[in-house]
């Protein structure tokens, strides 16, 4: 069965309870989470002047496709009254999908693995917790290598 890594972000409203009941959506639509990582207080990376984010990353077990998981992380966004307002501004609930098994992808909707994942260690950080060995396909390195190379600052408020 393929297997997705995601991140979930949250930096408006009970940013705890809002990753948790994500976790949960994810749980009832998108397959089996079988591994959640700690949650990260990190700084905004993007636009800086905002509230700081926590992020955790999970393990999903799933029988979608990456187009149908595209569409149910942005049916959790929704959910968690998500509202696009200022590109990179704040928000309620980010599902990023990182990697799904090996595959590169790149099409308008979707790139996979993540375009930017090698830059953020908000992200790199709590991958790295639950997939350190997996690799990167396209770069051919594991995540805890990245990690290691990610030059971004992970300031903890
Ligand atoms: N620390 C941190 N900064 C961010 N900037 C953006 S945009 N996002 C949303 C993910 O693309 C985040 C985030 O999840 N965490």
């Amino acid at each position: 069965m393929p297997t997705a890594y995601l991140l979930l972000g949250s930096n408006l409203g009970d940013r705890t309870t809002i990753l948790r009941e994500a976790i949960d959506y994810l749980n009832a639509t998108a397959g089996n989470v079988v591994a959640a990582s700690a949650l990260y207080e990190t700084a905004a990376w993007g636009l800086e002047d905002q509230p700081a984010f926590l992020n955790q990353a999970v393990c999903l077990q799933t029988t979608l496709l990456p187009l149908q998981l595209l569409e149910i992380c942005q049916a959790t966004e929704q959910r968690a009254g998500r509202e696009r307002l200022v590109r990179w501004g704040a928000r309620t609930l980010d599902v990023d999908i990182l990697l799904y098994d090996d595959l590169v992808l790149n099409t308008e909707r979707l790139t996979l693995p993540h375009p930017r994942l090698p830059e953020r260690r908000f992200a790199l950080v709590p991958l790295a917790e639950i997939a350190a060995n997996v690799v990167h396909p396209g770069l051919e390195k594991p995540v805890a290598e990245l990690l290691v190379e990610c030059a971004d600052m992970l300031e903890v408020k």
